[in-house]
């Protein structure tokens, strides 16, 4: 019942399915409390598959030697009274949080089209809301809890969007934004030995992420194509590395690229594969992702 992360208590956010899902199911089997969020409200069937109650059963599956499980939270994202309730709840049911995973974006529909930013609608700025501005509130909460306790690690999904151009003006800022809070919160929080750190997944073979690749076969883009793409739960099994990091704090306001930070802690994918970073494939020098620096005044 000794697994890496039992008695831990986490919250990912936007699990339901895709990259939250991968990461929640990964915590749960290294055995932690694990807290999934996603807007749909399981009316009929609690254990659908694609809902957070799906995720939170499958969780329990994957929990069932190491003691970890699956809570599952109907919130919205972009409603800060749902946020606030969930954080109460948790800070009532388990009086601790020890890892937070913002990964809830709100993807535009036309997120694929390539067109310029003004002939796209104002709407897509959803992207800022709900994958920006709700890493914020997510992590401004958890931080009251973690402060507390003085201890936790925060991370953000990102992706080399925050400094390369993909998909456009809106999804490109909403990762330059996010890399910058992780950078600006860990100043904050190290003298409460809190962790916070930014990293950039590469390609991820979500339920989505698959359809869009058949839909554009043929006509890759420059950011995707020569990507193999990782498993969703390649990126938890590089969280739950850093969440049992003596070290972490070492690592606290860094930007990282998931693929490379796996070779640091030699984290392979589910079917036993090293994940290339795109950096090394494509053999981008400018991609340069920022680790932990004390730039204050600097
Ligand atoms: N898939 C990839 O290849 C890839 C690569 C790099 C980075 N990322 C990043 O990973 C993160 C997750 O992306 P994904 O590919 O898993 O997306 P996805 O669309 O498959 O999953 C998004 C999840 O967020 C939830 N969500 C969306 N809006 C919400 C809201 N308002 N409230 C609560 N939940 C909400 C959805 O229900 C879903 O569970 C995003 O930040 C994305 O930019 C993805």
């Amino acid at each position: 019942m000794n697994a890496p992360l039992t008695g831990k208590v986490a919250l990912v956010t936007g699990a339901s399915r895709g990259i939250g899902k991968g990461i929640a199911l990964v915590l749960a089997e290294q055995g932690a409390t694990v807290y999934i969020t996603g807007r749909t409200v399981n009316e009929g069937d609690y254990y659908l598959p694609g809902t957070v109650g799906g995720t939170a059963r499958e969780c329990d599956e994957r929990g069932a030697e190491s003691g970890g499980r699956g809570i599952a939270v109907a919130c919205d994202h972009g409603d800060d009274d749902q946020v606030a309730a969930l954080f109460a709840q948790i800070d009532k049911e388990q009086g601790r949080l020890d890892i937070l995973v913002n990964s809830a974006t709100q993807l535009s529909e036309d997120l694929l089209e390539p067109k310029p930013f003004w002939e796209k609608p104002l709407s897509n700025l959803e992207m800022w809301r709900v994958g920006a501005r709700s890493y914020y509130v997510c992590s401004w909460h958890a931080a009251k809890m973690m402060a507390r306790q003085k201890s936790g690690l925060i991370v953000m999904i990102s992706g080399y969007t925050g400094v390369t151009y993909t998909y456009g003006v809106v999804f490109s800022a909403t990762k330059a934004l996010v890399d910058r809070i992780a950078r600006d919160m860990a100043i904050e929080l190290e003298p409460y030995d809190v962790a916070t750190v930014s990293l950039w997944q590469g390609l991820t073979l979500t339920e989505k992420a698959k359809d869009n690749l058949a839909k554009m076969k043929g006509k890759m883009t420059n950011s995707v194509a020569g990507q193999t793409g990782s498993s969703v739960e390649h990126p938890g099994r590089v969280i739950a590395a850093l969440a049992t990091d003596p070290d972490i704090m070492d690592r606290s306001g860094g930007t990282y690229i998931t693929a490379e930070i796996a070779d640091e802690y030699g984290v392979v994918d589910i079917d036993g594969s090293r994940i290339q970073s795109m950096r090394e494939k494509r053999g981008a020098p400018l991609w340069q992702p920022i680790r932990k620096v004390d730039y204050r005044g600097k």
